[in-house]
């Protein structure tokens, strides 16, 4: 079984055990709004399919630490392979405004993001299909939150970039099935995409030259995880970097 597969199967045995979410009691705020001009979104990434990331960063010491600088959090909630938790949510929440990343195929996974205080939710379209994004797109967005659409290739990049509404696609450099990072890739699709649609661009980031690229291209922001779960104090580097970019465009 491939990694998406196993993955899926992950889920469903999540969502057969999993309670109803709590009912929301945090403030819901526009998270494409929130990343301003562009905005950095630090990601807290204990694990990935690679491996451990970083174990002895606690959460709390990493939201405060980068809550000057970021202009919004992540937080993996995927238990088995990134060792997420749904109550990172509501931890990182108090810092600033948070998307969930998860692999989201079901409606009740947006409640869940919902409940815990999310105001932004990831929506993988390789993983789903054109249809069922979609759908759960447009499920998020009912709720008030903000799709975050993954994409990987320039196609499913101009099919979703033309579905309308509040969403914002994620151009991840790596390919979800092989783990490869192109970097490159991502800077295509951002220049194929200029203008049409709201978006940010994913995965293995970690230079001001690259937040310096993804801002030319008016992207709306960048997400770094790795990175800056290795070593926080990088974030002041990629912020001085988004600052001068956004001066000079
Ligand atoms: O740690 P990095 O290379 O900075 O990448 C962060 C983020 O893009 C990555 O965690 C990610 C991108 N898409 C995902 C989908 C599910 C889980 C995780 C991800």
């Amino acid at each position: 079984m491939d990694f998406l597969a196993q993955v899926k199967k992950a889920v469903e045995l999540r969502l057969a055990t999993e309670p109803s979410p709590p009912a929301r009691s945090l403030p819901l705020v526009d998270f494409s709004k929130a990343l301003g001009e562009f905005g950095i979104i630090a990601e807290y990434k204990r694990a990935s399919p690679r491996g451990v990331v970083r174990l002895d960063m606690q959460p709390w010491a990493y939201f405060a630490m980068l809550q000057p600088y970021a202009a919004a959090f992540s937080v993996l909630t995927e238990p088995f392979w990134f060792l997420g938790d749904y109550r990172f949510i509501p931890m990182a929440k108090p810092f600033k405004p948070v998307l969930m990343k998860d692999f989201v195929l079901d409606k009740r996974q947006i409640e869940i993001a919902y409940g815990y205080g999310a105001d932004a939710v990831l929506i993988i379209y390789r993983l789903v299909g054109r249809e069922k994004a979609m759908e759960l797109a447009e499920y998020a967005q009912r709720l008030g939150l903000t799709p975050v659409v993954e994409v990987d290739n320039l196609q499913d990049a101009k099919e979703a970039a033309t579905w309308g509404g509040k969403i914002m696609l994620g151009i991840n450099s790596r390919d979800l099935a092989t783990l490869e990072v192109s970097f490159h890739k991502a800077i295509e699709i951002a220049k194929a995409l200029r203008g049409d649609v709201d978006f940010i661009i994913e995965s293995g980031i970690s230079k001001p030259e690259e937040v310096e690229k993804a801002c030319m291209l008016y992207a709306k922001g960048v997400l770094v995880g790795t990175a800056l779960m290795k070593n926080p104090a990088l974030i002041k580097e990629l912020r001085h970097a988004a600052e001068s970019c956004v001066s000079r465009r």
